[in-house]
């Protein structure tokens, strides 16, 4: 597999500021795995994951929300908002049918590279990004909101990274984004546990900023959030962002190939499988009891 091909298919990109030069083709126009509302009048944008019946984060999914982020970079919206339309999901998480039954090589590297690219232009945003977690956000999932500048969550649903008892290892780039969230010893604790984090306890931690009640709760907190960046120039907003978070960026950027090497090989091992195997399974059995 051409790595290097595949990530020019994707975009490197070569400044802070990431350069919009995906060009954005909806590779599931018919299923709509993302809808994008846009308020012309606050200029903020609310940006839904939908992809039912749990929002697991395909190939598809990726390429998609990279089109949308392109777009709301030219579109220079005030902020985005990024939610879930599935009930009671924020995000399931990685698709467990990308890493497993043993995936094609080539469909897994360039699932990868669109998990990276996805991660790449959310952490970099030039605009304010709020996840409004409505709904049970493990792993994958809470990487998409451990990403945004701010979290608000729904009572009652769990978030973590529950990568390790899934038998995966978080990559480095996740784990720089929880410890960009998270004072360090709280960081491991949850990583290298894999514990889910009911909102409460998430509050607690400061894995999240606020609980809210209801989605129009979420929209006022997130319009106060955004407000707090009006008196500020958007340029000067974007660089210190992207400035300030360079180090986790870079890391990822120097590394993309060897990275998703590392996880391929790593999702390949006879042992991952069987473990990510049983879960799956296990998953699929408790609707059965
Ligand atoms: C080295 C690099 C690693 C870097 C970091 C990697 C980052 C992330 C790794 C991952 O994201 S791995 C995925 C981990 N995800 C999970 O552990 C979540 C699993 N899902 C759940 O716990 C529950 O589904 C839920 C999210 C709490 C929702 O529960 P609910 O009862 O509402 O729904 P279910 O009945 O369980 O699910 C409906 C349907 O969807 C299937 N499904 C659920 N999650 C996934 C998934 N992640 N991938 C694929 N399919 C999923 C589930 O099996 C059900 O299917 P059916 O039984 O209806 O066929």
């Amino acid at each position: 597999m051409n790595f290097s091909r595949l990530i020019k298919n994707c975009s490197i990109p070569s400044r802070w500021l990431l350069a919009n030069n995906i060009r954005y083709q909806s590779s599931s126009a018919a299923q709509n795995l993302i809808q994008v509302d846009i308020n012309e009048e606050t200029g903020v944008s609310v940006v839904s994951l939908n992809r039912k019946p749990v929002n697991s984060l395909s190939l598809e999914l990726f390429k998609d929300f990279c089109g949308v982020m392109d777009d709301l970079e030219r579109e220079k919206v005030r902020g985005m908002v990024l939610k879930s339309s599935c009930d009671n999901v924020f995000s399931s998480g990685l698709d467990i049918t990308e890493l497993y039954p043993n995936p094609s090589e080539e469909r897994f590297e360039a699932f990868w590279l669109w998990f990276q690219e996805s991660w790449l232009k959310l952490y970099a945003s030039s605009f304010p990004t709020v996840a409004f977690v409505n709904g049970h956000a493990p792993a994958g999932g809470c990487v998409f909101a451990i990403s945004c500048e701010y979290r608000l969550m729904l009572p009652y649903y769990k978030i973590g990274l529950n990568e390790a008892p899934v038998g995966i290892v978080a990559t480095e780039w996740v784990m720089n984004s929880l410890r960009a969230v998270l004072p360090g010893k709280n960081a491991e604790r949850l990583l290298t546990s894999g514990r889910l984090l009911d909102t409460q306890e998430a509050f607690d931690i400061g894995l999240i900023d606020q609980i809210v009640n209801n989605e129009e709760e979420a929209m006022a907190r997130s319009e106060e959030f955004f407000a707090t960046f009006d008196n500020v120039p958007k340029l000067a907003r974007a660089l210190t962002k992207q400035v300030y978070r360079k180090n986790d960026l870079n890391q990822l950027i120097k590394n993309r190939s060897s990275d998703a090497k590392q996880f391929l090989n790593h999702i390949l091992r006879p042992e991952t499988q069987k473990i990510i195997g049983s879960y799956f399974k296990s998953l699929k059995d408790r609707k059965k009891d």
